[in-house]
């Protein structure tokens, strides 16, 4: 199942790590460059900004500041639409990390990577960056009577440091919420940093989360910081936490019981200060259920629980929405500023927007590029104008485990969407990154 779409860039002078993540990456998205020289980065720019950077930190031979690639940092960042930066590094020093981090990496990696997590970091890379693409982070829009609540109770929750669980459907602005608690904050100026806790794999995840000291394990070859080191002193967001494993969740709890983590192979503990914030898409009934997730966890993370309704649930704030995302696709790709047919209008009011407000974006993207006429008519959005999306049943089986049933609902979607991956991510409620990570797990 390869992406077309995603754009990805390998910036590093050694030909044969570059060639290696290349061979990798070219599994799974179809346009996969690399380039060798920092200097030739603004002709490559020049020609397209691509959707991810592997971004090497040092290119002359025996440096190790880590500032070549720091300068090619921030170029990137400055572009008018950024790519997302993952940031690698053969010397993992932690003052490097957090710099590239602070200075908005996405994420960071050492070499030799472990494969998987390098996938899963693209993954989540282009997940996060896909939607939320253009400038500066996007303001919690909505003046429905629902939006004007919860930004009430952020802004009633944010000053004190209890942890906020984020609960809503796929879409509906959960990060967004998480990073307007983390900016009315007392840690407003420190890092938020957001991890995909559903994206980790299993067998790292703790020296993700915690990092490891060099020689614990074979591939340790230095010291590494764990994303509770990474955003010490400010917010941790940790996304789709209901779906974590539950021996990872035990790790996490002890984690913050104790305020404290051990990086695999110290022989202490070191003390964290972050904030966490945490979301999921599970409901509630699914979230207390103790085989899903743990009670003791729950109670730790869900002091404050914040709930984002679905876009259904306001539709008030659809118009808004649709004119703030298609003035800024149309800024963007250098369109004329075009108005919405009222025929059109109204279908989009009643649409039930099963993907929430990233559906909305990607529909007024599409309708931007696609629009060929003097207004905006609903085929531009690719909605089926007022036609709810399909829903997807699944039949209950004695032995069905919530694994099989997943399974089951992904296999019926895909039937349903006739093989096209975004119909049947938006029929799942899920992104399309999601749902490629889902299709992995089962084998589908
Ligand atoms: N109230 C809002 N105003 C403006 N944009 C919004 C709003 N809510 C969501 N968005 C946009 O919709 C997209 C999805 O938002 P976000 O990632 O915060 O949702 P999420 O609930 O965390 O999604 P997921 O559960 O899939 O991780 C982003 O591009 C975000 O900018």
């Amino acid at each position: 199942m390869l992406d077309a779409d995603a754009r990805i860039l390998i910036l590093d002078d050694d030909a044969d790590v570059a060639y290696a993540a290349r061979m990798l990456l070219r599994r799974r998205y179809a346009a996969v460059d690399m380039l060798h020289d920092p200097a030739r980065l603004h002709s490559v720019l020049a020609r397209g900004v691509p959707d991810v950077v592997l971004l090497d930190f040092n290119f002359t031979p025996g440096r190790t500041d880590g500032a070549e690639g720091l300068a090619a940092l921030d170029v990137l960042r400055r572009q008018p639409r950024p790519p997302a930066v993952i940031a690698l590094t053969a010397y993992a020093d932690v003052p490097l990390a957090v710099e590239a981090l602070k200075r908005g990496a996405a994420d960071f990696i050492t070499k030799p990577w472990d494969n998987a997590r390098l996938v899963a970091a693209v993954d989540a890379a282009l997940a996060g960056r896909r939607p939320a693409a253009v400038g500066a982070p996007c303001a919690l829009m909505g003046e429905s009577q629902p939006m004007r609540a919860v930004r009430a109770m952020i802004a009633g929750v944010a000053p004190p440091e209890a942890n906020v669980m984020v609960l809503g459907e796929n879409g509906v602005g959960k990060e967004l919420v998480a990073q307007a608690i983390h900016a009315q904050s007392r840690r407003a100026q420190a890092t938020f940093l957001a991890v995909d806790m559903g994206a980790l794999p299993e067998s790292t995840f703790e020296s993700e989360l915690f990092g490891h000291r060099k020689g614990a394990f074979t591939d340790a070859k230095a010291d590494r910081p764990g994303r509770f080191q990474a955003a010490r002193g400010g917010t941790l967001f940790l996304d789709e936490i209901g779906n974590m494993p539950l021996p990872a969740q035990a790790k996490l709890l002890t984690a913050l019981e104790r305020r404290e983590v051990t990086p695999i192979g110290a022989d202490r503990p070191e003390s964290v200060d972050v904030r966490i914030v945490s979301a999921t898409n599970l409901d509630e009934a699914r979230l207390f259920d103790p085989a899903v997730f743990r009670a003791d966890l729950l109670f730790r993370l869900n002091t404050i629980v914040l709930r984002v309704p679905p876009l259904r649930e306001r539709r008030d704030d659809v118009p808004l929405l649709l004119r703030h995302y298609l003035a800024l696709y149309e800024r963007q790709y250098g369109r004329p500023a075009r108005t919405i047919a009222p025929a059109a209008l109204d279908a989009l009011c009643t649409h039930p927007w099963p993907g929430n407000v990233r559906a909305l974006r990607h529909a007024c993207e599409r309708a931007v590029i696609l629009g060929a006429q003097a207004d905006y008519r609903i085929d531009d959005f690719g909605l089926a104008p007022g036609a709810p999306a399909a829903p997807v049943t699944v039949a209950l089986r004695e032995d069905a485990t919530l694994s099989a049933l997943e399974r089951d609902a992904i296999a019926a979607a895909l039937a349903q969407a006739q093989g096209n991956i975004s119909h049947a991510a938006r029929m799942l409620g899920v992104s399309r990154a999601a749902l490629y990570r889902k299709l992995d797990k089962h084998g589908i």
